[in-house]
């Protein structure tokens, strides 16, 4: 389990990126969280993997714990070896270095003995990374290199995966797929926490959800009972509460959505 507890942090002396947010991700949850820009999201996963130094930030007050013990006081590599893992937004992966490379790089935490059943577990999660295997990864398409950067995070096998915006950029198509692999991870044991600024997907894979405003917690629940709420249908999947009246009228965001619902099998308006 996850405790967020009055987090507060401040980039530098001025920006109050959060403030005093609190919530759980209890064990083997799929947890999305949503915001327009700036409103926290990138901040409050550097926070959870204490990476937030690394980009000129710091907690200024409250707390993360993780199954009790405190660790935004810890450093990004402690935190990792208690198997919570980030994959950062924007597919950092290691470009000129082969796909294969760039997997061993993510088991350098990883004792040697459990290193091929860890890469057998992310080839089967990703088949096409197998296929790849021997190319650079700045020569993978976009999707492809998303893929490596999960499964390079994958490869610790993380009790908790923190994705920042994996269907950023990515055709619809991949953005169903990237919902397809989350569902994949979380049903082999791992909590997810999903932060993305497509809320369909989101909203469609998650179990629970929170919504940050300007650095605070506005909403927090149910993924599908957020999703029916006026204020994140208008805000963040377009349109308005939905019904199967809606669904059948002239209305089409509501539409979209359902058919992205149902392309990933969890429609259920
Ligand atoms: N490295 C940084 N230095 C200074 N301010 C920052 C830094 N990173 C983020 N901020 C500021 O902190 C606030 C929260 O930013 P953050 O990136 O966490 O938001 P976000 O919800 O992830 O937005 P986006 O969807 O645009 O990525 C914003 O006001 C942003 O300008």
């Amino acid at each position: 389990m996850l405790r967020i507890d009055d987090l507060s942090v401040r980039y530098g002396r001025s920006v109050k990126a959060l403030r005093g947010v609190s919530f759980e991700v209890p064990d083997g949850s799929v947890t999305a969280v949503l915001g327009s820009n700036g409103a926290g999201k990138s901040t409050l996963l550097r926070a959870i993997s204490g990476t937030l130094g690394l980009h000129g930030g710091a907690v200024i007050g409250g707390r993360v714990e993780l199954d009790g013990t405190r660790i935004d006081t810890m450093n990004p590599a402690a935190i990792v070896r208690l198997r919570l893992v980030q994959v950062p937004e924007g597919r950092q992966v290691f470009a000129r270095m082969s796909v294969e490379e760039n997997l061993r790089a993510g088991a350098l935490s990883v004792a040697p003995k459990d290193r091929d059943a860890a890469r057998e577990r992310v080839l089967s999660l990703f088949p096409i990374l197998g296929e790849r295997s021997g190319q650079a990864a700045g020569l993978l398409s976009g999707g492809e290199q998303q893929m490596l950067a999960i499964g390079r995070a994958m490869m610790t096998s993380p009790t908790m995966l923190l994705l920042d915006e994996p269907s950023l950029g990515l055709a619809p198509q991949l953005v169903t797929r990237i919902g397809s692999i989350v569902r994949e991870i979380h049903a082999q044991g791992t909590a997810v926490v999903l932060v993305e600024q497509n809320a369909t997907m989101a909203l469609a894979v998650a179990d629970r959800a929170v919504v940050l405003e300007v650095g605070e917690l506005a909403l927090e629940g149910p993924a599908d009972e957020l999703a029916a709420t006026e204020d994140v249908q208008r805000l963040y999947l377009g349109g308005h509460a939905t019904s199967e009246a809606d669904a059948d009228a002239d209305e089409e965001p509501v539409r979209e959505r359902a058919a992205r619902h149902r392309a990933l099998g969890v429609w259920r308006g």
